[in-house]
């Protein structure tokens, strides 16, 4: 049981490092095409082209109910929020213009709260 506690301990301290990041990334300017799923109705073609649709409100929502395992689970959706807008996006549109300025955000910070930096 023993392990079994500290493994809980540690993934309680790696999920409020999720929740303190996904927060910044909510209020930061760039984050707008982000914050609810891709709107297929008004994108028709997104669904055929994104495999595996990704957002804020997603990964908010799976903070809060526990699917992420450990912080590298909860980065991996992150980082395909950024990759599907690459994917999606002119990379000097609006929205490709804020995936880019997201990603290096989410990056830096995710660097900064890791114990290595
Ligand atoms: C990731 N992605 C997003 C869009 C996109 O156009 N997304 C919605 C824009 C309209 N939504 C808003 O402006 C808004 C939404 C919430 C909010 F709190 C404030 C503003 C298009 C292609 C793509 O790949």
């Amino acid at each position: 049981e023993k392990k079994e506690k500290h493994a809980t301990k540690k993934l309680m301290k790696e999920l409020a490092i999720c929740k303190t990041l996904l927060g910044e990334m909510e209020l930061h300017e760039d984050s707008w095409p982000f914050l609810l799923p891709v709107n297929t109705k008004q994108f028709p073609t997104y669904r055929k082209i994104i495999k595996n649709p990704m957002d804020l409100s997603t990964i908010k929502k799976r903070v809060h109910d526990l699917t992420y395992k450990s912080r590298e689970d909860f980065c991996v959706d992150v980082r395909q929020i950024f990759d599907n807008c690459e994917m999606f996006n002119e990379d000097d549109s609006p929205v490709g213009k804020a995936g880019h300025g997201m990603r290096k955000f989410f990056e830096l910070r995710w660097a900064e709260l890791t114990d290595k930096h």
